[in-house]
Protein backbone atom coordinates (compact mmCIF):
# COMPACT_ATOMS: atom_id res chain seq x y z
CA UNK A 1 0.00 0.00 0.00
CA UNK A 2 2.83 2.54 1.23
CA UNK A 3 4.64 1.38 -2.65
CA UNK A 4 1.58 2.33 -4.19
CA UNK A 5 1.45 5.46 -2.42
CA UNK A 6 4.86 6.87 -3.14
CA UNK A 7 4.01 5.59 -7.11
CA UNK A 8 1.05 7.92 -7.09
CA UNK A 9 2.75 10.70 -5.29
CA UNK A 10 5.26 10.18 -7.63
CA UNK A 11 2.82 9.91 -10.71
CA UNK A 12 1.31 13.21 -9.27
CA UNK A 13 4.48 14.76 -9.07
CA UNK A 14 5.83 13.84 -12.62
CA UNK A 15 2.31 15.33 -14.22
CA UNK A 16 2.23 18.62 -12.33
CA UNK A 17 5.70 18.97 -14.24
CA UNK A 18 4.87 17.72 -17.80
CA UNK A 19 2.20 20.44 -17.22
CA UNK A 20 4.71 23.11 -17.73
CA UNK A 21 5.60 21.91 -20.89
CA UNK A 22 1.99 20.92 -22.06
CA UNK A 23 -0.33 24.32 -21.55
CA UNK A 24 -2.70 22.72 -23.80
CA UNK A 25 -3.37 20.19 -21.76
CA UNK A 26 -4.00 21.80 -18.56
CA UNK A 27 -7.32 21.33 -17.69
CA UNK A 28 -7.27 17.43 -17.70
CA UNK A 29 -3.87 16.97 -16.17
CA UNK A 30 -5.32 19.24 -13.09
CA UNK A 31 -7.96 17.04 -12.78
CA UNK A 32 -5.81 13.87 -12.59
CA UNK A 33 -3.52 15.69 -10.45
CA UNK A 34 -6.12 16.83 -7.92
CA UNK A 35 -7.91 12.78 -8.51
CA UNK A 36 -4.33 11.15 -7.72
CA UNK A 37 -4.23 13.28 -4.45
CA UNK A 38 -7.32 12.94 -3.17
CA UNK A 39 -7.13 9.25 -3.40
CA UNK A 40 -3.71 9.59 -1.73
CA UNK A 41 -4.86 11.51 1.36
CA UNK A 42 -8.13 9.51 1.48
CA UNK A 43 -5.54 5.97 1.25
CA UNK A 44 -3.90 7.67 3.94
CA UNK A 45 -6.41 8.27 6.26
CA UNK A 46 -7.92 4.76 5.66
CA UNK A 47 -4.94 3.03 6.02
CA UNK A 48 -3.48 4.78 9.37
CA UNK A 49 -7.65 4.22 10.64
CA UNK A 50 -8.20 7.46 11.29
CA UNK A 51 -5.42 8.59 13.61
CA UNK A 52 -5.28 12.02 14.21
CA UNK A 53 -2.32 12.88 12.56
CA UNK A 54 -3.37 11.73 9.65
CA UNK A 55 -6.97 13.23 9.57
CA UNK A 56 -4.45 16.64 9.41
CA UNK A 57 -3.18 15.74 5.74
CA UNK A 58 -7.47 16.08 5.03
CA UNK A 59 -6.82 19.72 5.26
CA UNK A 60 -3.88 20.33 2.89
CA UNK A 61 -6.66 19.24 -0.37
CA UNK A 62 -8.94 22.16 -0.37
CA UNK A 63 -5.80 24.60 -1.24
CA UNK A 64 -4.50 22.46 -3.82
CA UNK A 65 -8.33 21.64 -5.19
CA UNK A 66 -8.22 25.74 -5.59
CA UNK A 67 -4.74 26.00 -6.66
CA UNK A 68 -4.79 23.14 -9.49
CA UNK A 69 -8.63 23.72 -10.15
CA UNK A 70 -9.26 27.22 -9.46
CA UNK A 71 -12.23 29.10 -7.26
CA UNK A 72 -15.46 26.99 -8.45
CA UNK A 73 -14.09 23.43 -9.36
CA UNK A 74 -11.84 23.70 -6.55
CA UNK A 75 -14.78 24.59 -4.18
CA UNK A 76 -17.20 21.71 -5.59
CA UNK A 77 -14.04 19.72 -5.64
CA UNK A 78 -13.14 20.11 -2.12
CA UNK A 79 -16.80 19.99 -0.59
CA UNK A 80 -17.36 16.96 -2.44
CA UNK A 81 -13.97 15.44 -1.19
CA UNK A 82 -14.92 16.45 2.22
CA UNK A 83 -18.21 15.32 2.27
CA UNK A 84 -17.01 11.51 1.60
CA UNK A 85 -14.62 11.54 3.98
CA UNK A 86 -16.86 12.56 6.63
CA UNK A 87 -19.25 10.25 5.84
CA UNK A 88 -16.96 7.32 5.17
CA UNK A 89 -15.25 8.20 8.66
CA UNK A 90 -18.23 8.15 10.24
CA UNK A 91 -19.60 4.88 9.09
CA UNK A 92 -15.56 3.43 10.30
CA UNK A 93 -15.95 4.85 13.96
CA UNK A 94 -18.29 1.59 14.02
CA UNK A 95 -15.63 -0.56 12.27
CA UNK A 96 -12.62 0.51 14.12
CA UNK A 97 -12.46 -0.37 17.48
CA UNK A 98 -10.27 1.52 18.86
CA UNK A 99 -11.01 4.84 16.67
CA UNK A 100 -8.65 7.08 17.99
CA UNK A 101 -11.17 10.34 17.46
CA UNK A 102 -14.79 11.25 18.64
CA UNK A 103 -17.59 12.14 16.81
CA UNK A 104 -17.04 15.70 18.45
CA UNK A 105 -13.34 15.77 17.15
CA UNK A 106 -14.52 15.09 13.84
CA UNK A 107 -17.14 17.77 13.82
CA UNK A 108 -14.32 20.35 15.06
CA UNK A 109 -12.52 18.90 11.84
CA UNK A 110 -15.41 19.49 9.42
CA UNK A 111 -16.36 22.65 10.83
CA UNK A 112 -12.22 23.72 10.10
CA UNK A 113 -12.46 22.49 7.02
CA UNK A 114 -15.57 24.25 5.94
CA UNK A 115 -13.75 28.02 7.11
CA UNK A 116 -10.71 26.88 5.34
CA UNK A 117 -12.82 26.55 2.24
CA UNK A 118 -14.81 29.77 2.82
CA UNK A 119 -11.43 31.59 3.50
CA UNK A 120 -9.65 30.24 0.07
CA UNK A 121 -12.60 30.71 -1.83
CA UNK A 122 -12.77 34.14 -0.46
CA UNK A 123 -8.80 34.75 -1.63
CA UNK A 124 -9.19 32.96 -4.85
CA UNK A 125 -12.54 34.89 -5.85
CA UNK A 126 -10.08 38.18 -4.95
CA UNK A 127 -6.90 36.67 -6.77
CA UNK A 128 -9.55 35.84 -10.13
CA UNK A 129 -11.15 39.69 -9.31
CA UNK A 130 -7.58 41.29 -9.69
CA UNK A 131 -6.21 39.34 -12.29
CA UNK A 132 -8.95 40.23 -14.56
CA UNK A 133 -8.83 43.52 -13.56
CA UNK A 134 -5.26 43.79 -14.97
CA UNK A 135 -5.88 41.78 -17.76
CA UNK A 136 -8.08 44.41 -18.95
CA UNK A 137 -6.02 47.13 -17.97
CA UNK A 138 -3.17 45.49 -19.41
CA UNK A 139 -5.06 45.19 -22.73
CA UNK A 140 -6.37 48.58 -22.55
CA UNK A 141 -3.00 49.61 -22.35
CA UNK A 142 -1.91 47.80 -24.91
CA UNK A 143 -4.52 49.50 -27.50
CA UNK A 144 -3.26 52.35 -26.58
CA UNK A 145 0.12 52.18 -26.84
CA UNK A 146 -0.30 51.08 -30.26
CA UNK A 147 -3.62 53.40 -31.31
CA UNK A 148 -3.53 56.16 -33.44
CA UNK A 149 -6.13 58.60 -30.64
CA UNK A 150 -7.97 60.34 -33.70
CA UNK A 151 -8.63 58.10 -36.13
CA UNK A 152 -8.31 54.66 -34.15
CA UNK A 153 -5.81 53.06 -37.14
CA UNK A 154 -2.35 52.06 -35.93
CA UNK A 155 0.00 54.39 -34.69
CA UNK A 156 3.39 55.15 -35.88
CA UNK A 157 5.14 53.25 -33.37
CA UNK A 158 3.00 49.99 -34.42
CA UNK A 159 3.79 50.84 -38.33
CA UNK A 160 7.62 50.78 -37.49
CA UNK A 161 6.86 47.16 -35.59
CA UNK A 162 4.42 45.96 -38.05
CA UNK A 163 7.82 47.41 -41.16
CA UNK A 164 10.54 45.96 -39.36
CA UNK A 165 8.25 42.41 -38.70
CA UNK A 166 7.41 42.34 -42.38
CA UNK A 167 11.11 42.79 -43.50
CA UNK A 168 12.22 40.16 -41.17
CA UNK A 169 9.81 37.75 -42.59
CA UNK A 170 10.24 38.68 -45.92
CA UNK A 171 14.35 38.35 -45.37
CA UNK A 172 13.44 34.88 -43.82
CA UNK A 173 10.86 33.06 -46.44
CA UNK A 174 11.73 34.91 -49.46
CA UNK A 175 7.97 36.82 -49.55
CA UNK A 176 7.15 39.91 -51.24
CA UNK A 177 6.00 43.09 -49.33
CA UNK A 178 5.04 46.37 -50.13
CA UNK A 179 4.13 49.52 -48.44
CA UNK A 180 1.41 52.18 -49.40
CA UNK A 181 2.10 55.79 -48.08
CA UNK A 182 -0.73 57.96 -48.78
CA UNK A 183 -1.04 61.58 -48.45
CA UNK A 184 -4.08 63.88 -48.24
CA UNK A 185 -4.21 66.24 -51.27
CA UNK A 186 -4.47 70.12 -50.55
CA UNK A 187 -5.60 69.09 -46.84
CA UNK A 188 -4.48 72.58 -45.78
CA UNK A 189 -7.45 73.99 -47.37
CA UNK A 190 -9.99 71.94 -45.97
CA UNK A 191 -8.68 72.77 -42.72
CA UNK A 192 -8.94 76.60 -43.53
CA UNK A 193 -12.32 76.53 -45.58
CA UNK A 194 -14.40 74.07 -42.93
CA UNK A 195 -11.94 74.74 -39.82
CA UNK A 196 -9.78 72.40 -38.19
CA UNK A 197 -12.52 70.26 -36.87
CA UNK A 198 -14.02 69.22 -39.86
CA UNK A 199 -10.43 68.63 -40.78
CA UNK A 200 -10.43 66.33 -37.74
CA UNK A 201 -13.74 64.36 -38.50
CA UNK A 202 -12.13 63.84 -42.50
CA UNK A 203 -9.23 62.16 -41.09
CA UNK A 204 -11.35 60.08 -38.94
CA UNK A 205 -14.02 58.94 -41.66
CA UNK A 206 -10.74 58.20 -44.12
CA UNK A 207 -9.45 56.11 -41.34
CA UNK A 208 -12.80 53.93 -41.52
CA UNK A 209 -12.54 53.70 -45.15
CA UNK A 210 -9.11 52.72 -44.99
CA UNK A 211 -9.93 50.04 -42.29
CA UNK A 212 -12.52 48.78 -44.41
CA UNK A 213 -10.15 48.27 -47.51
CA UNK A 214 -7.31 46.13 -46.11
CA UNK A 215 -6.77 42.69 -45.27
CA UNK A 216 -6.58 41.59 -41.76
CA UNK A 217 -3.12 39.98 -42.52
CA UNK A 218 -1.98 43.94 -43.58
CA UNK A 219 -1.35 46.87 -41.39
CA UNK A 220 -2.93 50.23 -42.04
CA UNK A 221 -1.53 53.33 -39.83
CA UNK A 222 -1.61 56.76 -39.65
CA UNK A 223 2.36 57.84 -40.44
CA UNK A 224 1.70 61.49 -38.95
CA UNK A 225 -0.94 64.35 -40.04
CA UNK A 226 -2.63 63.65 -43.43
CA UNK A 227 -0.09 60.85 -44.00
CA UNK A 228 -1.35 56.97 -43.98
CA UNK A 229 0.77 53.89 -44.14
CA UNK A 230 -0.31 50.71 -45.69
CA UNK A 231 1.97 47.54 -45.05
CA UNK A 232 0.80 44.89 -47.39
CA UNK A 233 2.31 41.37 -46.82
CA UNK A 234 2.55 39.08 -49.34
CA UNK A 235 1.70 41.97 -52.04
CA UNK A 236 4.04 42.76 -55.36
CA UNK A 237 4.84 46.03 -56.36
CA UNK A 238 1.89 45.33 -59.35
CA UNK A 239 -0.57 44.00 -56.45
CA UNK A 240 0.13 47.11 -54.49
CA UNK A 241 -0.29 49.67 -57.15
CA UNK A 242 -3.49 48.16 -58.10
CA UNK A 243 -4.75 48.22 -54.38
CA UNK A 244 -3.46 51.92 -53.99
CA UNK A 245 -5.35 52.59 -56.91
CA UNK A 246 -8.90 51.29 -56.11
CA UNK A 247 -8.51 53.00 -52.76
CA UNK A 248 -7.32 56.28 -54.54
CA UNK A 249 -10.77 55.52 -56.47
CA UNK A 250 -12.83 55.02 -53.65
CA UNK A 251 -11.27 58.39 -51.55
CA UNK A 252 -11.92 60.06 -54.83
CA UNK A 253 -15.80 58.51 -55.18
CA UNK A 254 -16.52 59.60 -51.34
CA UNK A 255 -18.67 61.81 -49.61
CA UNK A 256 -16.95 63.04 -46.53
CA UNK A 257 -18.76 64.93 -43.65
CA UNK A 258 -20.69 68.02 -45.04
CA UNK A 259 -20.56 66.51 -49.02
CA UNK A 260 -16.57 67.46 -48.90
CA UNK A 261 -14.87 65.63 -51.65
CA UNK A 262 -11.01 64.82 -51.08
CA UNK A 263 -8.67 63.46 -53.66
CA UNK A 264 -4.99 61.53 -52.26
CA UNK A 265 -1.81 61.09 -53.55
CA UNK A 266 -0.18 57.52 -52.61
CA UNK A 267 3.20 56.59 -53.46
CA UNK A 268 4.24 52.59 -53.55
CA UNK A 269 7.52 50.74 -52.43
CA UNK A 270 8.13 47.46 -52.67
CA UNK A 271 10.87 44.86 -50.80
CA UNK A 272 14.21 45.24 -52.85
CA UNK A 273 17.14 42.45 -51.33
CA UNK A 274 19.34 44.63 -49.22
CA UNK A 275 16.25 46.66 -47.87
CA UNK A 276 16.06 47.98 -44.21
CA UNK A 277 13.32 50.16 -42.66
CA UNK A 278 14.47 53.47 -43.41
CA UNK A 279 15.41 52.34 -47.67
CA UNK A 280 12.25 50.83 -48.54
CA UNK A 281 10.37 54.41 -46.44
CA UNK A 282 12.80 56.39 -48.48
CA UNK A 283 11.80 55.17 -51.79
CA UNK A 284 7.97 55.24 -50.61
CA UNK A 285 8.46 58.59 -49.66
CA UNK A 286 10.13 59.95 -53.09
CA UNK A 287 7.31 57.63 -55.03
CA UNK A 288 5.03 60.28 -53.06
CA UNK A 289 7.21 63.50 -53.71
CA UNK A 290 6.86 62.66 -57.41
CA UNK A 291 2.76 61.73 -57.14
CA UNK A 292 2.30 65.11 -55.69
CA UNK A 293 4.96 67.06 -58.24
CA UNK A 294 2.94 65.15 -61.37
CA UNK A 295 -0.28 66.48 -60.27
CA UNK A 296 -2.03 64.90 -57.09
CA UNK A 297 -4.59 62.28 -56.74
CA UNK A 298 -2.42 59.67 -58.53
CA UNK A 299 0.35 56.62 -57.35
CA UNK A 300 3.86 56.65 -58.59
CA UNK A 301 5.78 53.18 -57.63
CA UNK A 302 9.20 53.10 -56.95
CA UNK A 303 10.02 51.46 -60.32
CA UNK A 304 8.34 54.33 -62.44
N1 LIG B 1 -7.50 68.87 -38.91
C1 LIG B 1 -6.28 68.38 -38.84
N2 LIG B 1 -5.34 68.83 -39.69
C2 LIG B 1 -4.10 68.32 -39.64
C3 LIG B 1 -3.76 67.31 -38.75
N3 LIG B 1 -2.45 66.98 -38.92
C4 LIG B 1 -2.00 67.77 -39.93
N4 LIG B 1 -2.99 68.58 -40.37
C5 LIG B 1 -2.96 69.59 -41.39
O1 LIG B 1 -2.61 69.08 -42.64
C6 LIG B 1 -2.14 70.17 -43.43
C7 LIG B 1 -0.98 69.70 -44.26
O2 LIG B 1 -0.62 70.77 -45.08
P1 LIG B 1 0.50 70.68 -46.17
O3 LIG B 1 1.67 69.88 -45.64
O4 LIG B 1 0.79 72.06 -46.63
O5 LIG B 1 -0.09 69.80 -47.29
P2 LIG B 1 -1.45 69.93 -48.11
O6 LIG B 1 -2.17 71.19 -47.86
O7 LIG B 1 -2.22 68.68 -47.83
O8 LIG B 1 -0.92 69.94 -49.57
P3 LIG B 1 -0.26 68.75 -50.38
O9 LIG B 1 0.10 67.69 -49.43
O10 LIG B 1 0.95 69.35 -51.02
O11 LIG B 1 -1.27 68.31 -51.36
C8 LIG B 1 -1.77 71.31 -42.47
O12 LIG B 1 -2.69 72.35 -42.61
C9 LIG B 1 -1.91 70.65 -41.11
O13 LIG B 1 -2.39 71.57 -40.13
C10 LIG B 1 -4.76 66.85 -37.83
O14 LIG B 1 -4.55 65.98 -36.99
N5 LIG B 1 -5.99 67.41 -37.93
Amino acid sequence: MIALEYLLFAVAIGLYIWLRYRPEHVIVISWIVTLIIAILIAVYVVISKGQSYALYWLATFPPIAYFLLGGKRGLITSVIFFALCFIFLTQATDDWESAPFTLHSLNNIFIATVALIIILRHIEQTRAEAFHYLEEHSQRLEYIAVTDRLTGLYNRAKLDSALSDALRKTKHHQREFSVVLLDIDHFKRVNDTYGHQVGDSILVELGQLLRCNVRSTDVAGRWGGEEFLLVLTEHTRQHAVMHAERLRHAIEAYEFRDGIRITASFGVASYRPGDDESSIIKRVDQALYRAKDEGRNRTISDAQ
